[in-house]
C-alpha cells in the first residue's frame, strides 16, 4: 500500500512540474509552452504494453485492405486483435488521468478529490481511445494529418512511435513536440480551461505528415460525465468573475462533434462576453 501511495504522489508530482511550473495564483499556465518541453514519463504504465500495443496496431492497419474489410463492426471489429491489450493499456491510463485531475485541483488550492467528483470521473466519465496512422505523403506540405484544434475532454494522453509530427501553437507559432521514449504528451482539453475558469488554456495542437515514414500515435481522451453540469469551481468563483457559461457537458460533447479540427471553436461558444459575467 505504501508502495502505491508513494508511486501515486510521484504522478501528481510529475503532473506538478509538466503543467503548474509557471501558475500562479492570477495568471495563466502556459501550458502551450510546457508541452513542448515536457512529458509525462513517471507514469507506470509498462513499456512492453505500449510496445506491443503500437506492433499490433500497425500490423492491422498494413493489412491488404481487403482483409481489413473483413473486420465489422462490435466484437469483430478492428479493435478485435488488440482488444485485451487495449482494455489493461486504457485502465492504466485512466489512473494516471485520475492522478494528474487531483494534481490539477490541489494546484487550483481545490480539494484534490474535487474535479473527480464534480464531474463523475468515477462513475460515467468518458474515455476514447483511438490509434492514428499517417503513412507517408509524397507532398506532406500539401495536405494535414489533424488541423489545428483542441481536445474537448479534461486532458488527452499521446504516446508517438517515436515519429515526430505533433505540434502546439506558442506564442503564434506552431511548436515541434518530438517523442521521447516510453512517455506521454499531456494535452490539456477545453474542459481543463472551463473548470479552472481559465487558469489552464487547453492546447491549440495539429499532426503534420511527413514524406518517408508511417507515424502512428495511440491517443486517449478523457472527459466528464455527459450528464454533469460544468463550470468553473465554486471555490474560485467567490474570488473572480466567471468567464465561461456553465453547461451541460453532453451539449458540449454534441456540439464539438459538429465542429470538430476547428481550432477552439466550441470553447468560443461558451465563453461570457464582459457584460454577460
Ligand atoms: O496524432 C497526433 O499526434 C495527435 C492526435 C490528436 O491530436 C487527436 O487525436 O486528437
Ligand atoms: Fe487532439
Amino acid at each position: 500500500m505504501k508502495k502505491l501511495n508513494s508511486a501515486k504522489k510521484e504522478i501528481i508530482k510529475e503532473a506538478g512540474k509538466s503543467f503548474h511550473r509557471s501558475l500562479k495564483k492570477g495568471t495563466k499556465s502556459k501550458g502551450t509552452e510546457d508541452l513542448s518541453k515536457q512529458r509525462l514519463t513517471n507514469h507506470g504504465i509498462p513499456e512492453k504494453l505500449m510496445e506491443e500495443l503500437m506492433n499490433k496496431s500497425r500490423e492491422f492497419f498494413e493489412l491488404p485492405e481487403e482483409e481489413k474489410k473483413e473486420f465489422g463492426d462490435g466484437d469483430q471489429g478492428p479493435f478485435a486483435p488488440i482488444r485485451e491489450l487495449a482494455f489493461e493499456f486504457t485502465s492504466k491510463i485512466k489512473g494516471v488521468v485520475r492522478n494528474l485531475l487531483e494534481g490539477i485541483a490541489e494546484s487550483l488550492g481545490l480539494e484534490s478529490n474535487s474535479i473527480i467528483e464534480s464531474t463523475g470521473f468515477d462513475s460515467g466519465a468518458f474515455q476514447v481511445f483511438a490509434v492514428n496512422f499517417y503513412p507517408p505523403c509524397p507532398q506532406p506540405h500539401l495536405a494535414q494529418g489533424l488541423p489545428p484544434h483542441s481536445d474537448q475532454g479534461f486532458m488527452t494522453l499521446v504516446m508517438q512511435n517515436g515519429i515526430g509530427g505533433l505540434q502546439v501553437k506558442h506564442d503564434g507559432k506552431w511548436v515541434n513536440v518530438n517523442p521521447l521514449p516510453n512517455s506521454f504528451v499531456v494535452v490539456i482539453g477545453d474542459q481543463v480551461e472551463v473548470l479552472s475558469n481559465g487558469r489552464y488554456e487547453s492546447a491549440l495542437h495539429r499532426a503534420i505528415l511527413n514524406n518517408t515514414v508511417t507515424r502512428m500515435t495511440l491517443v486517449v481522451a478523457h472527459g466528464p460525465a455527459l450528464d454533469k453540469e460544468i463550470g468553473a469551481a465554486p471555490e474560485i468563483l467567490e474570488k473572480e468573475k466567471p468567464v465561461f457559461r456553465r453547461y451541460k457537458y453532453q451539449d458540449y460533447f454534441h456540439f464539438q462533434q459538429k465542429t470538430r479540427f476547428a481550432d477552439k471553436s466550441s470553447l468560443e461558444e461558451v465563453r461570457l462576453r464582459v457584460d454577460e459575467q
